[in-house]
């Protein structure tokens, strides 16, 4: 049997407490993440996709419920320490990259995530040919661009960027948070495509939200359906593969 990675028990998450405008976004998420899982996220706006991903990750805390990092309880660590084992990539291009800094240099701190880092001029001569074939399998021509400054690069360059960075050091759980809804749809597949290379031969465990149900269907091995804050559906292996649009589009129309 597979072992889970992360485990949700009974989350939920509650803003603007004791105020009129009290929400229960998450209302008891109870999730378990097996190694080697590629899950595509897909739900209403608002149905809580987010706010899962900011529990996971840290940034929101969970009013309710515990999460378990490979059998020890990290509900009440903060998003730093989580940054040891988990990494994220936003839709918007200008996160998860230092601007005035080049693109190997970005890649050298990303090779210490979780870690203090100190950057050489030596480590990043010794890790030129890696980083540049690295940046090759993006397939976008980053690699002629190791020495530009990241605020110069093409949207799409600096999310292959995001991503690179987000995988360089190997994460536990790797979180995609519509990575690609900023990108024109050539630029999009293209990332997605690299994307599900480098998950697949990695064996990387990832969540992945996207509005594109085609590419939730495409993509994983595991598909879930977030509706008003609960997992309403999670498709698996065969289910998964019968799956089409129309059963999925069913979900939003109430
Ligand atoms: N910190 C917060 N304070 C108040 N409301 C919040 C907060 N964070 C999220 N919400 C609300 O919780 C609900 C879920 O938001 P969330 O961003 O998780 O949805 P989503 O599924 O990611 O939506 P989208 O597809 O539009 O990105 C929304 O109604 C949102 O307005």
């Amino acid at each position: 049997m597979n072992k889970p990675i992360l485990e949700l028990k009974d989350v939920k998450t509650i803003v603007n407490k004791g105020t009129s405008n009290e929400t229960t976004i998450l209302k008891g998420i109870n999730l378990k993440i097996n190694e080697g899982d590629f899950i595509t996220i897909v739900g209403t706006n608002g149905a809580g996709k987010s706010t899962l991903f900011n529990v996971i990750g840290g940034n929101l805390r969970a009013d309710f419920g515990e999460i378990v990092h490979n059998g020890h309880d990290i509900t009440k660590t903060t998003e730093e320490q989580r940054t040891t084992f988990l990494a994220r990539v936003f839709q918007d291009p200008k996160l998860g990259t230092a601007p005035r800094m080049t693109v190997a240099e970005n890649l050298l701190l990303a090779t210490k995530r979780g870690e203090r880092r100190h950057l050489t001029l030596r480590k990043l001569k010794e890790n030129m040919a890696r980083f540049t074939k690295l940046a090759a399998t993006m397939n976008n021509g980053l690699e002629n661009r190791m020495a530009t400054a990241t605020g110069a690069l093409s949207g799409g360059q600096r999310q292959a960027l995001s991503f690179l960075m987000a995988t360089l050091k190997r994460p536990d759980i790797l979180l995609l948070d519509e990575h690609t809804a900023a990108l024109d749809p050539h630029t999009s597949q293209n990332l997605l495509h690299a994307t599900n290379e480098r998950i697949t031969q990695d064996h990387l465990t990832a969540l992945m939200i996207t509005h594109h149900l085609e590419d939730a269907i495409k993509y994983g091995n595991r598909l879930i359906v977030l509706k008003d804050g609960q997992i309403k559906a999670d498709y698996q292996g065969a289910d998964k593969a019968r799956l089409t649009a129309k059963d999925l589009y069913e979900y939003f129309e109430s």
